[in-house]
């Protein structure tokens, strides 16, 4: 490969390592807060899913990325791929 290819390709790829760090961390916040939300509907015997609430926050999920142009089907199946991940953790913690 081309010297200065491969060194534009190491610049990009190292953007993309540090963009995929920041979203791991994300994730791994939005997760302790969403044991936090499990653990208070347990408690109080709430559903683990609110099917409202998704739909409240796909809509807005849709929106966001339109303005940011990415593709809001995109977005809406990265939502819900771990929205489920998330009510998952909320049955268990119910089960005890
Ligand atoms: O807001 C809640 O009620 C949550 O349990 C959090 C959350 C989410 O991950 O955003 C997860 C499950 C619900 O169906 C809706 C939203």
């Amino acid at each position: 490969m081309d010297e200065e290819v491969a060194a534009e390709l190491r610049r990009l790829r190292d953007s993309i390592d540090n963009m995929d760090a920041a979203l791991i961390h994300l994730l791994a916040e939005r997760f302790k807060i969403t044991q936090q939300v499990g653990v208070l509907k347990a408690a109080h015997e709430l559903p683990p899913a609110d099917p409202q609430r998704e739909a409240q926050q796909i809509a807005r999920l849709r929106r966001l990325a339109e303005e940011a142009k990415l593709d809001p089907e995109f977005a809406e199946k990265f939502l819900n791929f771990v929205v489920a991940e998330v009510v998952r953790h909320h049955e268990r913690i119910a089960a005890g």
